[in-house]
């Protein structure tokens, strides 16, 4: 379960101050998936951010599972985040100079045991539905909707409960975006907690709950987009 009690987050430098979020409070049951939507601007990611354990509140309390995870030391808040939280992005964010396999087991590659994370790669991989032909190839040679899958793979080897999403299907076409979609749900019919934000409403329709970031509140959408 991820709450979220009265957030509150300014930017603030000597030459401008920006209220972001003026008072977020939500939470996220386990094992279910959670959208939001809202205007370009309106601080969407810098939620993802702040739920995630980058990037600390001015006020308000974040916790996960009970823990309050601004409470918790650098070091203990990297390793909750390692554990507990996978991240996909819009641009992938994969590494062009390593294989895909590589890329899925960069996130644990000191601390496990080689042999075991590349038979949960390849696992993954198939999971996804990246054909054992692409393992050795470099993410150049995938397009959008693969590399994007390639992702979701890398954001699951340390099989986190919680997947943080940031308009995952941004840049793909209808088909690829579906079948992203297929595999978010049934990542969540697995048990997996999913928070998502996206512009694309007919995604927005496919979470549990759905909430509209605008004016630095979060309102639950009452009627589904
Ligand atoms: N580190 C920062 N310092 C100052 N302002 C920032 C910082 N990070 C974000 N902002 C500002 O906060 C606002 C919210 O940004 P954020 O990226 O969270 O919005 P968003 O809703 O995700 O936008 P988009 O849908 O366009 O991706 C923007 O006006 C942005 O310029």
């Amino acid at each position: 379960m991820i709450e979220l009690k009265n957030v509150h987050k300014v930017f603030k430098n000597k030459y401008y101050s920006t209220e972001i979020l003026t008072d977020v409070s939500f939470s996220v049951p386990t094992g279910s998936w959670t959208t939001i939507v809202g205007p370009s601007g309106s601080g969407k990611s810098t939620l993802l951010n702040i739920i995630s354990g980058l990037l600390p509140p001015d006020s308000g309390n974040v916790s996960i599972n009970g823990t309050n995870i601004y409470q918790l030391t650098d070091p203990e808040r990297s390793e909750l985040r390692r554990k507990e939280i996978g991240f996909v992005f819009q641009d992938f964010k994969l590494l062009p100079y390593y294989s895909i396999l590589d890329n899925v087991i960069l996130p644990l590659y000191y601390d496990r045991d080689k042999k075991q994370l590349y038979a949960r790669a390849e696992e993954l991989l198939n999971m996804v539905g990246i054909s054992e032909a692409l393992f050795s190839r470099l993410p150049e040679g995938l397009s959008g909707g693969e590399k994007q899958r390639v992702a979701i793979a890398r954001s699951l080897i340390a099989n986190p409960q919680m997947l943080i999403c940031d308009e995952p299907t941004g840049n793909l076409d209808r088909e690829n975006r579906d079948n992203i979609v297929d595999i978010l749900l049934k990542l969540k019919n697995q048990g997996k907690t999913i928070v998502l934000v996206t512009h694309d409403m007919e995604i927005a329709d496919r979470g549990d709950e759905v909430y509209r970031l605008i004016n630095g509140t979060l309102t639950q959408s009452e009627v589904r987009v």
